[in-house]
């Protein structure tokens, strides 16, 4: 397709975002700013234009500013369950491996290389299956809140423009690097660069695709990435060296990441002094570098790497997964190294973010077993990590990572469920059986998302338990320069190339709750297939689940009777018209009208959503 027909064609309405904010400071990772009388103002190019604090009257804050009457307003809802927060920032991601999360078995780095991961890679030759795998890394990194992402593709040119354009046309921001690696010895013949020179040269036809797609990489920009020492030539660490900085461009690698890698690198390039060293001698150390893992620097690796202003990411969830060590994170801080965190997917075997700000935290903990308690990071410094750090990593720090007036509104909305309070349950001795039913099975215990709050915690208890518990069903919205991505998506793509609709996953129910409330999207046909066909998929899955659970704790009456249960009828054209049927052993049949069965999911969630709505 002609990079002139890929316009967007989204015009933002100026938005006023109204209820709880919360963000860290700019210059203290050990807090976090909430805000939760807030009102912020986004204009048409996704850029704050104000912060207003302690809010009483909305309409006071639309006469402060009056380029926002009739603006749309986005709230979270009342009663302390919602609030708004920045996106999250991967700085180490490989789309390629997003089909191998989680399968690693007890691999260590080299051999997980050779054994899962540049067969995968080499699989990118086929731009179906490109298209296949990258759409959806990208869909489900951006329902888990990461806004930007700085993406490791593979060698090949037409699959390395077609995740630019996939990040392009889906509205993530991303740093795009085709992978170079030339080394003959050490990749494999089937999967690696001719020569150094080709290399560089296709290296530079994805830098030209870009720049063609987004001319001032406003959302997607190109980043030069030699694979690592062991995969490249001097000769191509150093011609991708001269190339990052004649292009300004940033650059994305790894160093230290494992014990037999390290040794692998001391013997290939004897004459420099380390690692770090080599990367420094073939001009790769430059502040808009991005070193992935940094586990086992040394003293003098460390200043090199602070001296020349390279900033690293740290990927926790993958340097556990393949047994590569704990990173010393609190030392790097300490000696003024800025850091952020990667997912490394696949060597880490999740896309979430939030997952990997847990293992930050969490890793930390590990850390401070053998080097002393100061090592531990707390959820606000690993959320930091995960937002402000990461924006200073990709050299975006004023544009994303926080909110405030003339930054870009890259954002995510977050939910928790409140979990409803007994009415005089001092009184009750005991539930009846069914009431026990309809807590285990109708109380959307899974569709509500995994973070459960009482009422009695603090908003830092709340982000706690978000941090320990959540994932992407608490993920309700994500917006990225102002443009709600994923459900808006099919209203401001030009399809000429990219015909995909997102996927929806089971998960996505209450984001669809949610969408309800806003009659634009509401009114998009296919908004209306995907929410009726999630609907009704949920209605049935909660009456089996129901059945299901009877099945597992029968009431007495039932206790002696064998349960087979299962629904029928449910291939109906007509589904609201159509009556199901549910048997329960021989003798008991429920019967189950379709209305009944279609309107459940949004008569028990939606409620409480549309009510929130302006
Ligand atoms: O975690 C990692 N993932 C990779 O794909 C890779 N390549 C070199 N070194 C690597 N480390």
């Amino acid at each position: 397709m002609a990079a002139s027909t890929r316009k967007y064609r989204v015009v933002n309405n100026p938005t006023v975002y109204v209820g709880t904010f919360i963000h860290s400071p700019r210059d203290d990772a050990r807090k976090l700013d909430i805000c939760e009388d807030g009102a912020i103002g986004v204009n048409p190019d996704g850029v704050i234009e104000f912060v207003e604090r302690d809010v009483q009257a909305l309409d006071a804050v639309l006469d402060k500013y009056p380029g926002y009457k009739g603006a749309d307003v986005v709230r979270t809802q009342p009663g302390g369950t919602q609030f708004f927060f920045p996106g999250f920032i991967d700085t180490h991601i490989h789309a390629p491996q997003y089909p191998n999360a989680g399968v690693f078995g007890s691999t260590t780095l080299l051999d997980w290389l050779n054994k899962y991961t540049f067969p995968t890679e080499a699989s990118f030759s086929s731009l179906a299956v490109a298209r296949t795998n990258y759409t959806r890394c990208v869909a489900r990194t951006l329902a888990n809140g990461t806004t930007t992402a700085a993406y490791y593709a593979t060698i090949h040119v037409p699959a390395t423009n077609l995740l630019a354009d996939i990040c392009s046309a889906a509205g993530q921001r991303a740093f795009v690097g085709r992978m170079c690696m030339d080394h003959r010895g050490l990749n494999p013949d089937y999967y690696r660069d001719e020569t150094a020179d080709e290399s560089v040269a296709n290296t530079c036809l994805c830098i030209d695709h870009i720049k063609s797609i987004d001319p001032s990489y406003e959302l997607v920009s190109p980043i030069i990435t030699p694979r690592f020492a062991p995969s490249c030539t001097e000769e191509l660490l150093t011609k991708l060296g001269k190339l990052a900085r004649e292009t300004n461009l940033p650059c994305q690698t790894h160093i230290d990441e494992n014990h037999g890698e390290i040794q692998l690198v001391a013997e290939l390039f004897p004459e420099h002094e380390s690692y770090a060293a080599l990367y420094d001698a073939c001009g790769l150390l430059m502040p808009k570098t991005i070193l992935g893992h940094a586990i086992h620097l040394s003293n003098r690796e460390m200043e090199l790497i602070r001296d020349s202003g390279a900033k690293i990411a740290h990927c926790p969830v993958s340097n556990s997964a393949l047994t590569s060590g704990g990173a010393k994170v609190r030392w790097l801080l300490d000696c003024g190294i800025t850091v952020g965190l990667g997912t490394d997917v696949s060597g880490g075997f999740s896309v979430s973010m939030l997952e990997t700000v847990r293992s930050t935290a969490l890793v930390s903990r590990h850390v401070a077993m053998t080097d002393g308690e100061h090592c531990k990071l707390s959820v606000e410094e690993s959320l930091y990590l995960g937002t402000r750090g990461g924006a200073k990593v990709v050299g975006l720090e004023d544009k994303i990572g926080g909110f405030e007036v003339g930054m870009e509104w890259d954002a995510q909305l977050i939910g928790l469920e409140m979990v409803r309070k007994e009415e005089a349950v001092e009184e009750k001795a005991e539930f009846a059986a069914d009431e026990v039913l309809d807590k285990l099975a109708f109380e959307s215990c899974r569709e509500a998302g995994p973070v459960d709050v009482f009422g009695w915690e603090s908003w830092e208890d709340r982000v706690a338990k978000w941090v320990y518990n959540g994932d992407d069903r608490n993920t309700l919205a994500v917006w990225v320069k102002g443009r709600k991505t994923l459900f808006h998506y099919p209203t401001f793509i030009d399809y000429d190339n990219l015909r995909h609709i997102p996927p929806i996953s089971k998960s996505t129910i209450s984001k669809i709750s949610y969408i309800q409330g806003q009659t634009k999207v509401y009114k998009q046909p296919q908004i209306i297939k995907m929410l009726s066909t999630v609907a009704r998929r949920s209605a049935l899955t909660a009456v089996q689940r129901r059945l299901a659970s009877t099945a597992a704790h029968p009431p007495p009456s039932t206790m002696h009777t064998p349960i087979n249960a299962g629904l029928h009828n449910m291939h109906s054209s007509r589904p609201a018209l159509g009556f199901y049927t549910a048997r329960l052993g021989r003798t008991l049949t429920l019967v189950v009208p379709g209305a009944a069965l279609l309107a459940w999911p949004f008569a028990t969630r939606a409620l409480g959503y549309s009510t929130s709505w302006a």
